[in-house]
C-alpha cells in the first residue's frame, strides 16, 4: 500500500469547548496519511492519476478555517468524510494537534484511522 502524505500542515481556527476558545484563532497541525496507489500516477507521469496533495490541502485549509468546532473529534471525522466523498480515499491515518492546549504537553489532539486499507 503507498501512501500520500502531509505533514505538520498548520491551519488557524476557532476551535475548543471553553467560552474564550470562541472568541480567539487557535493554530491545529494536521498529519494525514492516506492510502493511494502511487504506480498509475509514476506510469504516465500525470497528475490526474495521483492523489494531489496540493489539492487535499487547500480543500482541507478551507474547510477547517470555516468550520468552528468544538471538538477536535468533530473536525477529525469531517476531514475524513470530506477525503472519502471528494478525494475518493480509500484509507486514511489523521493526527489533530492542539498545541499548547495542555499545560506540560507539547501537543494534545486525536488520531484516528479510518476507512479499509488496500492490500497491495
Ligand atoms: N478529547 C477532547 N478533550 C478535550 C477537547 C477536545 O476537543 N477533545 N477540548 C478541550 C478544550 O477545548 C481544550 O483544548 C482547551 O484547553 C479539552 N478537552
Amino acid at each position: 500500500m503507498d501512501i500520500v502524505y502531509i505533514r505538520d500542515f498548520k491551519i488557524e481556527t476557532v476551535i475548543g469547548m471553553f467560552q474564550w476558545e470562541r472568541r480567539i484563532q487557535q493554530t491545529l497541525s494536521l498529519d494525514l496519511e492516506m492510502a493511494w496507489d502511487i504506480r498509475p500516477a509514476a506510469a504516465t507521469d500525470t497528475i490526474a492519476e495521483a492523489l494531489d496533495y496540493r489539492a487535499v490541502s487547500e480543500r482541507l485549509k478551507s474547510h477547517v478555517e470555516q468550520a468552528h468546532y468544538q471538538l477536535v473529534e468533530t473536525l477529525a471525522e469531517s476531514i475524513w468524510q470530506i477525503l472519502r466523498e471528494e478525494f475518493s480515499v480509500p484509507w486514511c491515518r489523521l493526527r489533530v494537534s492542539k498545541p499548547g492546549a495542555v499545560r506540560g504537553a507539547k501537543d494534545v489532539g486525536v488520531l484516528i484511522e479510518r476507512g479499509v486499507k488496500p492490500a497491495q
